[in-house]
């Protein structure tokens, strides 16, 4: 059995108004994030690592933001994609760990409902799906709620 792992990172900035797409659920907030696609920060780090894991480019390579099709595309579209290359050249999916980085909403109450999306969009159990979330403690631009940063490491496997 041969393993590997990968990492992906992704920030978006936050625009009042904008609604907030984060593990493929609504978050309620005043502000959400901006981007090409739904902005959807912590599924965009996921896809990088699942990328990087199998050493297959990056998101804006496979969707790239200059292509109309992706245009508000929910990201777990993307994921789904994501996968099924990585499942084209042989590999599975073991495990996702993922990092959320901002200062505002609290995001615990909305983990459950992400890992069932992301989990579904990935083929992996929830329990393999792990999401976790800090604050920047006030600092930076994450601190001033001007963006979103999340991080992520999965593990990919074949035989
Ligand atoms: N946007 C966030 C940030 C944090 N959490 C949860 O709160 C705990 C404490 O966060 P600190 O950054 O103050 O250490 C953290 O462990 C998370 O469980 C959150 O839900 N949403
Ligand atoms: C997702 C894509 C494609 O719509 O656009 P954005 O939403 O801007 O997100 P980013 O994290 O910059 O990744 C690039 C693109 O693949």
């Amino acid at each position: 059995m041969k393993i590997k792992v990968g990492f992906g990172f992704d920030v978006h900035q936050l625009k009042e108004g904008h609604p907030f797409i984060l593990g493929g659920v609504q978050v309620q907030h005043h502000s959400g994030a901006f981007g090409h696609s739904d902005a959807d920060v912590l599924v965009h780090a996921i896809c990088d690592a699942i990328l990087g894991a199998a050493n297959l480019e990056d998101i804006g390579h496979h969707f790239p933001n200059t292509d109309a099709r992706w245009k508000g595309v929910n990201s777990l579209i993307l994921l789904q994609e994501c996968v099924k290359i990585l499942q084209d050249r042989g590999w599975i999916l073991g495990n996702v760990d993922a990092m959320l980085c901002l200062e505002t909403p609290k995001i615990k109450p909305y983990i459950p409902q992400m890992k069932q999306r992301i989990a579904a969009a990935a083929g992996i159990t929830e329990e393999d799906i792990s999401i976790k979330a800090t604050t920047n403690e006030t600092m930076g631009f994450i601190g001033r709620q001007e963006g979103v940063v999340a991080y992520a490491v999965c593990l990919i496997e074949r035989r």
